[in-house]
C-alpha cells in the first residue's frame, strides 16, 4: 500500500487578494494530520502564486491550475512549467475538464502537456472524467480509460502523476458521485494502469476523487478503499477544507 492520502484544493477563477489571504490564513491556522498522513495542496489562479507561496505555512504545497504544453516562448496569455519551476512551484493541474470541455482541449493536448511538465521537474495531478450523457450511455469505462491511455503513452515514470477521477457532472453542481460510484471507477482505473503500465505503477499510484466533495460527503468516500483523496473546488475557498483533510484519518481506522 503505502499511498499517501492527497488533497488538492482548486481555486479556479476566483479569488481577491484579501480573500487569498483569508483563505491562507485559515489553513495556516488549521489542525490537520502530519505530512506523513496526507499531503495538502492549494492551487491559487496564477496571479496570486507568489502571495499563496509566500505566506502558507511549510507543510502545505502550491500548485499552478494549467501550464504551456512545451517550452515557453511567443505564446501570448500562457504560462510556461520552466516558469513555474523557476517560482518554486511544485504542483500542476493539467486536464481539467473546464479546460477540456470550454478550451477544448484534446486528450492528446493534454498527454503532451503532462509529459512536458514531468521533464521539467512538475508534479503533476492529471484530471479525467465522464460527462453525464458519457455516463447515461456507459460508456465511462472507457472514456476515463481512453484519457488515461492518452497521457500513459507519453509517460514513463509515473511517480510524480496524481491521478484525479473528476466526473463533469458531479463538479460544481452539488451533485457529489455516490461511494460506491466513485470506487467503481477508481477500481476500473487501477485495473487500467496494472494492465497496461505495470502493477507496480497500478498499486502506488494515487487516484483521488473530484466534484462536489465537502465537509459532509468526505469521509464516507475516503473510507472507499481506491479513494486515494480529493481535488476539491468549492469547498476549497472555504473553512470545511480543514474538514476534508482531515478525512484522512479515515485510511487510518
Ligand atoms: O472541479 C473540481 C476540482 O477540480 C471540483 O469542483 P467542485 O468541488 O466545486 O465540484
Amino acid at each position: 500500500m503505502g499511498r499517501k492520502f492527497f488533497v488538492g484544493g482548486n481555486w479556479k477563477c476566483n479569488g481577491t487578494t484579501e480573500e487569498v489571504k483569508k483563505i491562507v490564513t485559515t489553513l495556516n491556522e488549521a489542525k490537520v494530520p502530519g505530512e506523513d498522513v496526507v499531503e495538502v495542496v492549494v492551487s491559487p489562479p496564477f496571479v496570486f502564486i507568489p502571495t499563496v507561496k509566500t505566506l502558507l505555512r511549510p507543510d502545505f504545497h502550491v500548485a499552478a491550475q494549467n501550464c504551456w504544453v512545451r517550452k515557453g516562448g511567443a505564446y501570448t496569455g500562457e504560462v510556461s512549467a520552466e516558469m513555474l519551476v523557476n517560482l518554486g512551484v511544485p504542483w500542476v493541474i493539467i486536464g481539467h475538464s473546464e479546460r477540456r470541455q470550454i478550451l477544448q482541449e484534446t486528450n492528446e493536448f493534454v498527454g503532451d502537456k503532462v509529459a512536458y511538465a514531468l521533464s521539467q521537474g512538475l508534479k503533476v495531478i492529471a484530471c479525467i472524467g465522464e460527462t453525464l450523457e458519457q455516463r447515461e450511455a456507459g460508456t465511462t469505462a472507457a472514456v476515463v480509460a481512453e484519457q488515461t491511455k492518452a497521457i500513459a503513452a507519453k509517460v514513463s515514470n509515473w511517480d510524480n502523476v496524481v491521478l484525479a477521477y473528476e466526473p463533469v457532472w458531479a463538479i460544481g453542481t452539488g451533485k457529489v458521485a455516490t461511494p460506491a460510484q466513485a470506487q467503481e471507477v477508481h477500481v476500473d482505473l487501477r485495473k487500467w494502469v496494472h494492465d497496461n503500465v505495470s502493477a507496480e505503477v497500478a498499486a502506488s499510484v494515487r487516484i483521488i476523487y473530484g466534484g462536489s466533495v465537502n465537509g459532509g460527503n468526505c469521509k464516507e468516500l475516503a473510507g472507499q478503499a481506491d479513494v486515494d483523496g480529493f481535488l476539491v473546488g468549492g469547498a476549497s475557498l472555504k473553512a470545511e477544507f480543514v474538514d476534508i483533510i482531515n478525512s484522512a484519518t479515515v485510511k487510518k481506522n
